[in-house]
């Protein structure tokens, strides 16, 4: 294993402190996305710097754009991307790496690509994607390792979803960006990605309206212009670090928070003793009291509590005696963490798409391994918690959407570091 995938971490130490959160993945791997809609420069403002934009970088690359980044900003010229084959060791890397079909089917009629990879949380099939673009006229070959797409003319369309998926939607909204004529889209996914996604093309030049709501009605087909937006803070790794104060019973302050996108961890969060106000724009969150189980929280679609925030909520659940309950509506294995947890003294117990969580209000570090990257953040809360010293594997998985989780967590007084070869104990010395 990779000397460097995996983070130390002494626990006991309640966070305090002020934090900035980093832009968020979800919001911009889909403009990153839209970029190749335009054949010149577009320009994402505070992109997060993770594995995954990373990879995304490097797909558009191999397709032929140019990319650089100036700080924070990432600079994106498709001029010279004519490329359509996207290789499978890219796209099983990523999720997103779907949604760029419908863009170089407008672009240039035909696309083939290796399936989608992603976090590893059950089946996440790709139909709802591919049925899109059917409307749209585009004929599909699902091969055995790739998917080979090719259209004359996108042609606007009315899609009706049969269920939500955040993904299917921007392919859909993306796709119609290019497709001639109007496109209804209903049933739409209402997650604050779809939104930022749509503002983006909209600075782009494209007709949009209903972006948040269930029905998205695009005027596509018309030329289109470079876009240049601030990708928002992650909503995600806000909570997360949310979650890491509740596990530590400590206080922190967010100086960015997305704001309007955390209300249903926000309740949760209140519901267990934590105790919050916004503050000109800021977000104070004292999870000094924190020590109530919650009876059951249900992740679902936004503005539901978000499956990408179960791992986390899972892990402070973990810190609070009592019996609190989980039920995991959006995925279908999503609660792979729990084995490790009880690792670190906690009872959990999963059934089906249920789990009761027993916690332990002293969790004892120990050796825990991550198998992918919500529950890998997950694990670094319990840590955190955690009486001792913890060694956190699979630092890869959480590269995939954390900045530096490390130099977060440090700064706001964690005791956490990534392996740098030095023995724990050196390492804890140096704290
Ligand atoms: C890169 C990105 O933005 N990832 C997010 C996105 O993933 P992603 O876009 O993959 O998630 P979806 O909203 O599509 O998935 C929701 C549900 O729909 C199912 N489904 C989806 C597509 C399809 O063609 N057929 C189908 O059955 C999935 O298996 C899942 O059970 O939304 C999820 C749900 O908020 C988040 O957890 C992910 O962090
Ligand atoms: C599930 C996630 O990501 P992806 O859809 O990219 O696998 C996530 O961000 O928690």
């Amino acid at each position: 294993m990779n000397r460097l995938d995996k983070i130390h971490i002494a626990g006991g130490t309640p966070l305090h402190g002020t934090i900035r959160i980093q832009g968020s993945k979800n919001a911009a791997l889909p403009m990153m996305a839209a970029a190749l809609l335009y054949p010149g420069v577009s320009i994402l403002r505070n992109c997060p710097k993770i594995a995954d934009v990373f990879c995304m970088e490097e797909i558009l690359c191999a397709l032929g754009a140019d990319t650089w980044w100036q700080e924070h900003d990432l600079y994106l010229d498709c001029t010279k991307a004519d490329k359509t084959e996207i290789s499978g060791i890219y796209t099983e890397k990523m999720r997103s790496s779907v949604i760029l079909l419908g863009v170089l089917l407008g672009r240039y009629g035909k696309a083939s690509m290796g399936y989608p990879g992603g976090c590893v949380i059950g089946k996440r099939p790709v139909d709802l994607h591919l049925y899109a673009l059917r409307e749209f006229g585009v004929c599909i070959e699902e091969k055995k390792e790739f998917l080979e797409a090719e259209c004359r003319k996108l042609k606007g369309c009315e899609i009706f979803f049969a269920g939500s998926s955040v993904g299917a939607t921007e392919q859909a909204v993306l796709t119609a960006a290019s497709a001639e004529g109007k496109t209804r889209i209903h049933n739409c996914a209402k997650e604050p990605e779809i939104i930022w996604l749509c503002r983006f093309l909209k600075r782009m030049g494209i007709k949009i309206q209903g972006e948040g709501t269930e029905k998205i009605l695009v005027e596509g087909g018309a030329p289109v212009k470079g876009g240049d937006m601030q990708v928002p803070p992650d909503r995600i790794v806000a909570g997360t670090y949310l979650c890491a104060s509740a596990a530590t019973r400590g206080k922190i302050e967010i100086e960015n928070p997305p704001e309007g996108e955390l209300t249903a961890f926000l309740e949760v969060y209140r519901k267990m003793g934590g105790q919050y106000e916004w503050n000109s724009g800021k977000l104070v969150a004292d999870s000094r009291r924190v020590r109530f189980p919650v009876p059951l929280t249900e992740t679902a679609v936004y503005p539901g509590f978000p499956t990408d925030l179960q791992s986390p909520l899972m892990a402070v659940f973990a810190t609070i005696p009592g019996e609190s309950r989980i039920q995991e509506s959006v995925f279908e294995d999503r609660f792979k963490i729990a084995e490790e947890l009880n690792r670190m003294g906690a009872e959990i117990k999963i059934q089906g798409k249920k789990a009761w969580i027993r916690g332990s209000f002293c969790l004892k570090g120990t050796k825990v391994r991550a198998q992918e990257l919500r529950g890998g953040a997950a694990l670094v809360i319990a840590a955190l918690a955690a009486k001792g010293e913890s060694i956190v594997e699979g630092y890869s998985f959480i590269r995939r959407g954390y900045e530096d989780i490390s130099q977060d967590i440090s700064r706001l007084g964690g005791k956490i570091k990534k392996d740098t070869g030095t023995t724990i104990y050196e390492d804890i010395q140096q704290y």
